[in-house]
C-alpha cells in the first residue's frame, strides 16, 4: 500500500519581519523526527532540518524549496511506503505549495500550539481543500510553556469546521506523541488511485539541474511503471529519451531498478537542455501516447527587478546560471532587457522580495555569479500622456507586415521635416539599436503650417525663421526661445528673445545683462558722484540695447533645428 502526504505549515504573515523567519511552526523539525522514527535517518542530536538542503535554507533557517523523501513504515504487521513532501511555509514560496499539493492524496497541517491559526494556515487549508485532500490538523510544539493546544484546537473547528478531536498534539521537537501522526496517515489518508497495468503517465512536479548529470526530474507515477533503458516522451517538447536511471529519494537520491505507479522518486533520461523536463510537463512511453496530466497553472509574479553582470563579460555565464536556476524555480519570469549605464541583462519577475533574494543568493552561492540587482518595482498599467516617436512626428501608418517571428515592416507617410535631424537617432536609441529606417519622396501634401519668426531685442533673425505646424507652433517656439536662452552669451544689455506668428508673441525668454559694478572703483565718499555714475551706467545700456549687435553662435542652429524636429 502506498500512501503519498505533504506537510504544509500556518504561520504568520512574515511581511511585517520579512528577513527573519525565526517563528515557524516546525514542520521540517516534525519531518526530521518521522525520518528517524522510520529509520530513514539514523537518530542523532543532529538532525536539524535535515531536508533544508540548500544554503540559502540553512543560513536563513527556513524552507524554500519543497523536498521529497521516500518513507517505510511498519503498522501493525504490514509494511507501508510513505512519500512526504515538506513545503515551506512563507507566502512568497506557496507556488511550491500549491505544485506539490498535485502530487499528494493528503496534507498535515502544522499549526504553533502558542501562535494558534495564521494566514498562512487558511491559505494553505484552501489550497489542500480544492485539491480535495485528507487534511489531518497536526498541533505542535505542545512542549512550550506558553502553549495552548486546547485553544487550537478549538479555532481548528471553528475556522475548518474538523472536529477537535480528529487533531494530534505533538512537540515535534522531543518527539512527543510523532509516532500517532504516522498512524493518522495510514488511517486517514487513502492510497492513491493508480494503474499499475496502464501504460506510463508520470508527472514532473520538480526538476534540479546537475552540472554532470543533467536534469534530474523529480516524477510521481500515476500509472504504469518505468525502468532504466524504457525509451520515454516529454508531452511538452515531444523529444524521445532513453532512461539512465531511476530512483527513490530517501532523502538522498537512491537508484532502484524500477519505479511503479503510486510512487514517488527521481528519473535521469540525459535531457541536458534546460528547457526539458519542465515542471508540469508528463513523461509517457514512447509509442504508447496518454492524455498529458493537467500541469500547473503559472506563477504569477507580483515584484520585478532588473538584474545585470557585474562585469559584462560574464553575460553568458550568468544567462546558463539563470536558465538552470528557472529550471528549479519555475516562478520566476525571464525577459531579455537592456540599460545604456548596466548593459545587457534581464527583467525578472518574483513572487515577492524575500523570493527575489532567495533567488539572488541562490545564484551566488549554487552558481558563483556576480550580479547587479535593480531597485524592485511592481507592475503598472499606465496610459501614456506623451505621444510615441512616430505618432509626434505627424506620421500616418500605410502597411504593417510581419517578415518572421521576430521582425516587423512599417510603412509611414512622413512630413520631411519631421525625420530630418534626429529621427534616425531617437529610432535607435528606442529600439535599443534593432530598428532600421529607410525613406523615399512621397511628393508634397497639403498642411496647415505657418512661419514663425524669432526675434533678438525685437530684430528677426533671418537664419532662425521656420515653417512649423500649426499645432506645435507653441510649444516648438517655447523650446526654441529656451534653448536659445541657454546657447546666447550674456552681455552688457539685457537680450529678449521671442517666438513670434506675425505680429503675435507666441513665447518670450529673457538672457539677464552683466551687471558691471561702475562703482567698484569709488572708496567710500561722494553720494553723488555713485547716483552719477550709476545714471550713465543705465543711459549706456539704453543704447546698447538699440544698436545692440547680439551674436548668436552657430550651434545655437543646430539645436533649434533640432527642437522643430522633436516636437
Ligand atoms: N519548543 C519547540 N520548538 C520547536 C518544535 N518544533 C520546532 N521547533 C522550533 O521551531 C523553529 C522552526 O522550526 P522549523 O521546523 O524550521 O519550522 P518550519 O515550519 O519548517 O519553517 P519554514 O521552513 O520556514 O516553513 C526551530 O527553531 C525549531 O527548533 C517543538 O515541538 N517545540
Amino acid at each position: 500500500i502506498i500512501h503519498l502526504m505533504c506537510i504544509l505549515l500556518g504561520k504568520p504573515d512574515m511581511s511585517k519581519f520579512p528577513y527573519h523567519a525565526h517563528v515557524d511552526h516546525g514542520k521540517s523539525t516534525l519531518a526530521d523526527r518521522l525520518l528517524e522514527l522510520t529509520g530513514t535517518i539514523d537518530k542523532t542530536k543532529n538532525n536539524k532540518q535535515v531536508l533544508d538542503k540548500l544554503q540559502v535554507e540553512r543560513e536563513r533557517g527556513i524552507t524554500v524549496k519543497a523536498q521529497t523523501a521516500s518513507l517505510f513504515y511498519n503498522f501493525e504487521g504490514k509494511q507501508y511506503l510513505l512519500n512526504l513532501i515538506d513545503t515551506p511555509g512563507h507566502v512568497d514560496f506557496s507556488y511550491e505549495v500549491s505544485r506539490s499539493l498535485s502530487a499528494c492524496q493528503g496534507v498535515l497541517l502544522v499549526i504553533d500550539a502558542n501562535e494558534g491559526i495564521q494566514a498562512q494556515t487558511v491559505a494553505n487549508f484552501f489550497l489542500a481543500f480544492e485539491a480535495q485532500l485528507s487534511v489531518i490538523p497536526v498541533i505542535n510544539k505542545i512542549d512550550l510553556k506558553n502553549a495552548d493546544p486546547e485553544m487550537v484546537e478549538k479555532q481548528i473547528e471553528k475556522v475548518f469546521d474538523i472536529p477537535r478531536n480528529e487533531c494530534i498534539k505533538i512537540s515535534a521537537k522531543l518527539g512527543t506523541n510523532v509516532e500517532s501522526v504516522l498512524q493518522a496517515v495510514i488511517e486517514r489518508i487513502p492510497p492513491p488511485k493508480v494503474h499499475r497495468k496502464n501504460p506510463l503517465r508520470a508527472l514532473v512536479f520538480d526538476s534540479i539541474f546537475d552540472q554532470y548529470r543533467g536534469v534530474i526530474a523529480n516524477v510521481a507515477l500515476f500509472d504504469g511503471m518505468v525502468s532504466k533503458g524504457d525509451k520515454i516522451v516529454s508531452a511538452h517538447t515531444q523529444k524521445t529519451y532513453e532512461v539512465n536511471e531511476v530512483g527513490v529519494l530517501n532523502p538522498n537520491e537512491q537508484p532502484t531498478l524500477k519505479l511503479y505507479a503510486g510512487q514517488v522518486g527521481y528519473l535521469i533520461a540525459g535531457m541536458k537542455d534546460v528547457t526539458e523536463a519542465q515542471i508540469g510537463d508528463t513523461l509517457y512511453l514512447h509509442n504508447h501516447p496518454v492524455e498529458p496530466l493537467p500541469g500547473f497553472k503559472s506563477a504569477k509574479p507580483m515584484v520585478f527587478a532588473g538584474m545585470y553582470p557585474t562585469d559584462q563579460s560574464e553575460y553568458n555565464n550568468l544567462k546558463s546560471a539563470i536558465e538552470k536556476l528557472t529550471l528549479n524555480d519555475s516562478s520566476v519570469t525571464v525577459h531579455r532587457d537592456s540599460s545604456l549605464a548596466l548593459g545587457a541583462g534581464w527583467r525578472l519577475g518574483f513572487l515577492g522580495l524575500l523570493h527575489m533574494e532567495v533567488f539572488n543568493q541562490r545564484l551566488e552561492q549554487e552558481y558563483n555569479t556576480s550580479v547587479i540587482l535593480t531597485t524592485p518595482t511592481v507592475p503598472y498599467k499606465a496610459i501614456l500622456s506623451s505621444a510615441k516617436l512616430i505618432k509626434a512626428r505627424r506620421a500616418v501608418q500605410k502597411h504593417l507586415m510581419f517578415i518572421d517571428q521576430n521582425r516587423v515592416m512599417l510603412k509611414y507617410l512622413f512630413p520631411l521635416n519631421e525625420i530630418v535631424v534626429d529621427f534616425y537617432d531617437s529610432l535607435k536609441s528606442l529600439s535599443s539599436g534593432y530598428a532600421s529606417f529607410d525613406y523615399e519622396d512621397a511628393g508634397y501634401q497639403t498642411a496647415e503650417l505657418v512661419k514663425m519668426d524669432i526675434l533678438l531685442n525685437g530684430n528677426i533673425v533671418e537664419e532662425l525663421v521656420t515653417v512649423v505646424h500649426k499645432e506645435k507652433a507653441y510649444s516648438v517656439g517655447k523650446t526654441i526661445c529656451e534653448r536659445l536662452k541657454d546657447s546666447l552669451p550674456r552681455q552688457l544689455f539685457e537680450i529678449a528673445i521671442q517666438a513670434a506668428i506675425g505680429s503675435k508673441i507666441i513665447a518670450r525668454e529673457t538672457v539677464k545683462a552683466y551687471k558691471k559694478n561702475v562703482l567698484a572703483k569709488c572708496y567710500g565718499g561722494d553720494i553723488t558722484r555713485k547716483m552719477k555714475l550709476l545714471k550713465r551706467q543705465a543711459e549706456g545700456k539704453k543704447k546698447l540695447r538699440k544698436i545692440g549687435n547680439i551674436e548668436v553662435p552657430k550651434d545655437a542652429f543646430i539645436k533649434v533645428l533640432k527642437t522643430q524636429s522633436n516636437k
